[in-house]
């Protein structure tokens, strides 16, 4: 095979790291911080039964996402992207039992009130929030890993939430203990930490029109993914 430099026609089309990169974050436009589920927890709006419907259904996307995490593991082929890749099972998952963002996690269902066993047991989960997590899985193990990779940048835009989220439950949600909301301060540091490294690997890895259009196509859909989760949660719990 001869290497030669690519021709205009070979480019044509394609977006340079820095443009694809712009392309992906205008998806911060149908991020699920503007749905109005969120923007009444963020006001302090919410009473305690969306607040419990809320936990006990983002439990199933918890729990999900080391198992898409260990589909993208499966199928990239790069032992130096697997080995950071990997560290996002052991944040949910712990190193032992007791430990992990799957257990804080469940320790804030308590704290709002919720039986582990029934919230480990899945008995509040809402169809349409499972038909939109095991969506989510199920495109990680059925696609590409680079565009499953792309699925996950949603986290780019997760960290200003998660801030505002922290201060929204300190501030009018006193009665849910403080100590309870660690998972939410353990992923203020974690997802830009996570979404620099999905975002270092579409930059490097998109550099055809298809791939990098596939990629742009797979955070539209993981958008969709978050905003039907909460379509589902508002409908049951929001108010009428
Ligand atoms: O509460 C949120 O708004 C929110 C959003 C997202 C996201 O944007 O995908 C994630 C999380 N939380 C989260 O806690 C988390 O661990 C996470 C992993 C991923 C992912 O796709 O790999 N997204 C998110």
């Amino acid at each position: 095979m001869t290497l030669t430099a690519p021709t205009p026609q070979d480019t044509h089309g394609v977006l340079s790291p820095d443009d694809l990169e712009a392309a992906l974050r205008e998806h911060v436009q149908s991020y699920h911080h503007q749905h109005p589920f969120h923007l009444r927890m963020n006001r302090g709006e919410s009473t305690p039964e969306e607040i419990r419907g809320w936990v006990a259904n983002r439990f199933y996307y918890q729990v999900n996402i080391p198992r898409k995490d260990a589909a993208i593991l499966s199928s990239c082929p790069h032992p130096e992207i697997r080995r950071r890749w990997v560290r996002r099972i052991t944040d949910h998952d712990g190193t032992h039992p007791g430990e992990g963002g799957i257990e804080n996690w469940i320790r804030l269902g308590e704290a709002v009130g919720l039986h582990r066993e029934k919230l480990t047991a899945h008995q509040h989960l809402l169809p349409g929030v499972r038909f939109a997590v095991d969506a989510y899985v199920t495109f990680t193990r059925t696609r590409g890993w680079v565009e499953a990779v792309a699925s996950s940048l949603t986290e780019l835009f997760a960290p200003n939430l998660m801030a505002k989220r922290l201060e929204a439950f300190e501030c009018h949600y006193t009665w849910i203990d403080p100590a309870a909301l660690a998972y939410f301060r353990a992923r203020i540091d974690q997802a830009p930490r996570d979404s620099e490294h999905g975002l270092e690997i579409v930059r490097e890895y998109c550099t055809t029109a298809e791939s990098q259009a596939a990629a742009i196509s797979a955070l539209s859909f993981k958008c969709d993914v978050l905003w039907s989760q909460l379509d589902a949660i508002d409908q049951a719990y929001g108010p009428r």
